[in-house]
């Protein structure tokens, strides 16, 4: 692809407290990284082991046209899922795959890639592995090795990274040096890209080659073997049992909670407008959007009642802090947490271990009384449940009397927390953006309104399951928040068997050894002026028209959804994994799908009865990373009774005349 294409543009953020930009080019070969500093960024493990493999180059990728089984129809989501994984742990490589043909085996190598399959997973690392991988590293550093590719090396110091919002500095060397590039602390070696060919290439085609790495390691001690962090065998087990459970029927009678829960926050606005006596409240939304995201979650997963949006108690506190510590770790590449005697001296270890036990005494309790009422049914009766008229109607429910599976109260505990801590901050983030661009743009917040009153006519209740399928244009302003702002904005690996990246963007195969540690920055790819036009743009209306970039190897083109058959937002499959809003392959959010109605239900919710501006200039809407998109002080939002902004009452009078 050529350079040009990562001509620097002006990135449309909020004000980010990142500073200046990494340091010169070092070219590929030449010289020697880097960033020796502080060490923060350096992990534990991570390193590989090659027993005399032969670098194998990958084909190019090929031109890959969408076919039927890409698209899941609504109706159908949890069964499209099912397919799609039972295809994945059917053995050898994820199907679709640009896959090389198999070798002779005398050709393959101990850790060579082609050698595994789902059956055949690659086995851990182990500490030799990483011993290796940084002697590599380090002759590489000192010149006395040639390295293994050709990635450019990002030069800098460390603090350039940390001085802000780290994938916003991903985000400046991406512009520096392209789709893939290598940030080196000195033998710690990180691949960074951006590119879909090489997205595609290790969250599907070689899915089972790629682990979470520091992901699961940082993450394990708050969601112990849940979906997120869990080891391969466990994980293929519980993702079998856990997506089933996202099944339409559950789904359908999700939809009428989600607004009931948004009815709550809608109460406490009125509160706050009739407290302001004629003055329009500025409401810290950011807030706001996480209590009902919490309040969500805590309903669907294990029907718990936190009542965030109104009340605060002590388990409601204890899960905040747990969930911010959850987002805190995910920031460090260093689990310092995992050296036991800070657990008792320093204080933020020390409350954390006391919130772990009571939000687990909370859990247990659930569980325990779960486990009490369990009526073993099939998964199609289960399937066929009268969601309205069951006292549970929750996720835990459907785990414990899933016929045939049989688990310990300790995994459920883990399914139930990783569940709770994915699908809260992410949606409440979602949320946030999304106003955040919307109230900036009265001429498609206008049209969002029509949209929304001309589906609901006169009723005033929430939008239901049928009237989300309606909302085109309310779904595309959440699907285009989410390009802009992905949460979260880097997907982690670490690679368990040497491989070769597929050319991509750049062109040229890129060997890795077993044990290198690779980010996705999501953030670039959805930023790319190589993929999108105007990336940063807020343009909902992107999403109606075919696109492709014939300067990108294997794009076959964004294809709209067709809302009557396809899913009704747009995903990976139809982006060609140019857009990765809950990443891609075997490991794919199993939330997607509620996330998107949650989202679209609360919105429309609201625009329905409020009007929303922004409470301070947009510049002063700064941004902050955990393990999503924060922003830096909050989303002060001034919140109106519907129709007494005028700005947005002109728009619409316009669109009216239109
Ligand atoms: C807008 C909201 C959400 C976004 C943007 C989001 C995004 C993501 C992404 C990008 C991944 C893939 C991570 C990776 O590949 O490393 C993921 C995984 C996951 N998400 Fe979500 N998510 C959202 C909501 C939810 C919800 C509501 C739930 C549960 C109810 C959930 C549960 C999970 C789980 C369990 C995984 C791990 C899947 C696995 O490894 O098999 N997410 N999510």
């Amino acid at each position: 692809m050529a350079p040009a294409a990562f001509v620097p543009a002006p990135v449309r953020v909020p004000a980010s407290t990142g500073r200046g930009s990494l340091g010169h080019v070092a070219a590929t070969q030449g010289r020697r990284p880097l960033f020796f500093g502080e060490g923060v960024l350096a992990s534990s493990h991570g390193s590989a082991r090659v027993v005399g493999a032969p670098q194998m180059v990958a084909p190019p990728p090929r031109r890959r046209e969408p076919s039927s089984r890409d698209t899941v129809p609504i109706d159908d989501v949890a069964a499209g899922e099912r397919e799609r994984l039972e295809a994945n742990l059917s053995g050898g490589v994820v199907p679709g795959a640009d896959s090389p043909p198999p070798p002779e085996e005398e050709e393959m190598a101990e850790y060579d890639s082609r050698r595994f399959s789902e059956a055949n997973p690659p086995p851990p690392l182990s500490m030799k592995d990483s011993m290796d991988l940084w002697i590599e590293n380090i002759l590489v550093l000192y010149g006395d090795k040639e390295p293994r590719d050709t990635v450019p090396v990002a030069e800098g110091d460390v603090s350039d990274l940390m001085g802000g919002p780290f994938f916003l500095a991903l985000h400046r060397c991406f512009k520096q040096y392209g789709p893939i590039y290598k940030l080196a602390f000195g033998p710690k070696v990180f691949i960074v890209v951006n590119d879909p060919v090489v997205c595609r290439h290790i969250l599907r085609e070689r899915s089972i080659l790629y682990d979470k790495g520091v992901l699961s390691e940082i993450l394990e001690p708050i969601m112990g073997k849940g979906l997120i962090p869990a080891d391969y065998e466990t994980w293929k087990t519980r993702r079998r049992a856990i997506v089933p459970g996202f099944h339409s029927a559950w789904l359908e009678f999700m939809t009428g909670m989600f607004g009931y829960c948004t009815d709550g926050l809608s109460e406490k606005l009125d509160g706050l407008i009739a407290a302001g006596e004629g003055t329009a409240p500025v409401v810290e939304m950011e807030t706001e959007y996480s209590s009902l995201a919490l309040d969500i979650i805590g309903k669907a997963v294990f029907n718990y009642d936190f009542k965030s949006t109104q009340t605060e108690s002590p388990v409601i506190k204890a899960v905040y802090r747990t969930l911010r510590e959850a987002e805190y770790r995910s920031t460090f590449l260093f689990p310092y947490w995992k050296f036991e005697p800070l657990n008792w001296i320093v204080p933020r270890q020390r409350q954390f271990r006391r919130d772990m036990k009571l939000v687990n005494n909370t859990l247990r309790k659930l569980i325990n009384e779960a486990q009490h009422g369990k009526q073993s049914t099939e998964l199609d009766d289960l399937k066929r449940r009268d969601y309205e008229n069951v006292s549970d109607p929750s996720m835990l429910r459907f785990l414990v009397d899933l016929r045939g599976e049989s688990t310990t109260n300790q995994q459920l505990r883990d399914d139930l927390m990783t569940m709770l801590i994915a699908g809260h901050e992410t949606t409440a983030a979602v949320l946030t953006w999304a106003t955040y661009e919307l109230v900036q743009r009265p001429d498609i917040y206008a049209r969002v309104r029509a949209e929304v009153d001309a589906v609901m006519g006169d009723r005033q209740s929430p939008p239901t399951f049928q009237d989300v399928k309606s909302l085109n244009l309310t779904r595309r302003v959440l699907a285009e928040s989410l390009r802009m702002y992905p949460e979260p904005p880097l997907l982690i690996r670490r690679l368990l068997a040497d491989d070769t990246l597929p050319g991509g963007e750049i062109g040229k195969p890129t060997n890795l050894k077993r044990g290198t540690d690779v980010f996705i920055c999501v953030y670039s790819m959805h930023r790319s002026p190589a993929l999108w036009e105007e990336p940063d743009v807020f343009n909902p209306d992107r999403w109606l028209k075919p696109f492709s970039n014939p300067g990108v190897e294997g794009w076959s083109g964004y294809n709209p959804p067709d809302p009557n058959r396809a899913s009704l937002y747009p995903n990976e499959v139809n982006a060609d994994f140019a857009f990765l809003p809950f990443g891609g392959g075997s490991r794919k959010c199993v939330g997607d799908q509620f996330a998107m109605l949650e989202s679209t239900v609360a919105f429309a919710t609201l625009v329905r009865r409020f009007d929303f501006s922004l409470g301070c200039a947009p510049s002063e809407v700064g941004v902050d990373t955990g393990a999503t998109i924060h922003t830096k002080g909050g989303m002060p939002i001034r919140v109106r009774k519907r129709g007494e902004w005028d700005e947005l009452n002109e728009a619409s009078a316009k669109l009216a005349q239109q």
